[in-house]
């Protein structure tokens, strides 16, 4: 357990990389040795385990793609092992990332519904209110991992560590009362250039300007290796796109990828959209204009309120309507090796009765008139396989508290930019002149692995830009 004062900041922030062009990683892409799960870690990647081993609470920061997310996977395993299953909570600010991690959002596990009463009421909610468990929550965590900070605001996060140490001091020792977030350690994960909080009047928007941000943590690192791109000049204009800073030379090159005509584009292109009304619109239009029968998939689900609603914010559908010649996307690993990852691509080929013996799982799901049938998906980058259910869990700490059995696909002619962020995609079409916000043209450009995977219409320049007090926070703190 860490000892950190308050008022202490023996910042060992690392990697000066604000200043520094990002590389590619030496292969560009995942090196793997057959498993799924296996990386290589960069030395930089190292060094933050190491803090973490070191029970130090940790900041991981860095351009899209540079393994934030699949560096805190690890971190958790790390965190596991020292704190024990119970005493590490994994969270995010948004469903989506806390699925991803098998874990439950921010304020779910803190139990401030909206959290917009003051500190000191939110406290005496927490320790005295009639529900016991996010007090249990608190006075068991002995680590907590928070992915896509951006979307954190200052307020939120200085409530939470005025919780942390509140609940310490009236169920532990008063010498507790100094320790920052109650002695809890920390693993903070995500890029301020990215999406930022839900808009609010907040006065501390970003969770950087929270009183507390400094003194929690003891290693900041900005990761400068990008995997997902593997083109030098993409990634270059991507750093400028960042930072809000395109110059002309970017400029013309993505004024060569305006398209006159979305039609030429064929449907392996993944429409990216700001709102979601039009990806519904896009990809509904598309499934009935095909005019096949259409095959359905009801999630089942398992566990108690407030966890099972959480299930819904996820990637998994709660009714997916599939059919033959449907464009689809895996929203799980499936196999790294065949490239069948999360983001990857094909169109369905059609329906494969379920082998006996393996009928149990597909029978809860599969609404289609006395047979068992799963989907045949021809992927974009080769092979074509039937596409099993998946599972995916809301946990506490350890505890699973509810899940859901689904197959891992969405429909995949259109998507919109918020559930993109975390994505990798091959080819994709967006229309940012209706882009809006910091961050958003820079997560939709960033999530193809190069420029030649992208189809733009309606560019505008103006969208692309950076927060300046981002930009203040990245210069402070890295360069
Ligand atoms: N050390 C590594 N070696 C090989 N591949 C890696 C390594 N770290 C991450 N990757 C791979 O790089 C890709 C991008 O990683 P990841 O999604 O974690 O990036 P990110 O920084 O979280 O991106 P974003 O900010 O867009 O969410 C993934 O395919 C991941 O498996």
């Amino acid at each position: 357990m860490k000892t950190l004062m308050r008022g202490i900041n023996p910042t060992l922030a690392i990697s000066g990389s604000y200043s520094t062009r990002p590389v590619i990683s030496n292969a560009g892409k995942p090196r793997t040795s057959g498993r799924v799960n296996e990386v290589k870690w960069t030395d930089q990647q190292l060094q933050v385990i190491e803090a973490v081993k070191s029970c130090q609470s940790v900041f991981i920061t860095g351009s899209a793609g540079t393994g934030k997310t699949k560096l805190v996977e690890e971190i958790v395993k790390v965190l596991r092992n020292i704190h024990g299953e119970q005493g590490v909570f994994v969270t995010a600010s948004t469903g989506v990332a806390a699925c991803a991690l098998s874990g439950q959002t921010l304020h779910s596990f803190a139990g401030v519904g909206l959290a917009e009463a003051d500190s000191g009421t939110l406290l005496s909610r927490v320790v005295c209110g009639s529900d016991k468990r996010a007090l249990n929550r608190w006075m068991n965590a002995k680590a907590l991992v928070i992915d896509e900070i951006s979307m954190v605001d200052g307020e939120l996060f200085d409530k939470l560590e005025y919780i942390a140490r509140g609940v310490m001091r009236s169920k532990f020792d008063a010498s507790r009362t100094d320790l920052i977030w109650g002695g809890i350690q920390l693993v903070v994960s995500g890029d301020f250039f990215q999406l930022p909080p839900v808009s609010r009047l907040n006065r501390r928007k970003f969770a950087f300007e929270a009183d507390c941000w400094d003194q929690t943590f003891q290693f900041k690192a900005s990761l400068h290796s990008v995997f997902r791109q593997s083109d030098l000049e993409y990634v270059r204009m991507l750093e400028d796109i960042r930072k809000g800073a395109l110059n002309s030379e970017d400029e013309k090159l993505l004024q060569q990828r305006l398209l006159a005509n979305e039609d030429e584009l064929d449907n392996t292109v993944v429409r990216l959209f700001p709102r979601n009304v039009d990806v519904d619109g896009v990809n509904e239009k598309r499934l009935h204009d095909l005019g096949e029968e259409i095959v359905v998939y009801e999630a089942f689900d398992k566990g108690a309120e407030p966890w099972k609603s959480q299930l819904n914010q996820g990637t998994a559908l709660t009714r997916l309507k599939l059919c033959k010649g449907a464009r689809v996307m895996l929203t799980m690993n499936m196999d790294v090796n065949e490239k069948l990852v999360n983001g990857a691509t094909g169109t369905i080929t059609g329906f494969v009765n379920v082998r006996k013996g393996r009928k149990g799982k597909v029978k809860k799901i599969c609404r289609c008139d006395g047979s068992l049938i799963l989907p045949r998906v021809k992927f974009d980058s080769g092979p074509e396989v039937a596409i099993n259910p998946s599972k995916w869990e809301v946990c506490e700490g350890n505890k699973v508290k509810a899940k859901r059995l689904q197959l891992p696909l969405v429909l995949a002619w259109a998507t919109s930019i918020h559930k993109s962020q975390g994505m990798t995609l091959d080819r994709l079409y967006t229309d940012l002149s209706k882009a809006f916000g910091y961050g958003m043209s820079y997560v939709a450009f960033s999530r193809v692995r190069n420029l030649d995977g992208l189809y733009l219409s309606g560019f505008n320049p103006s969208s692309v830009k950076a927060h300046p007090k981002v930009q203040a926070f990245y210069k402070k703190t890295f360069e």
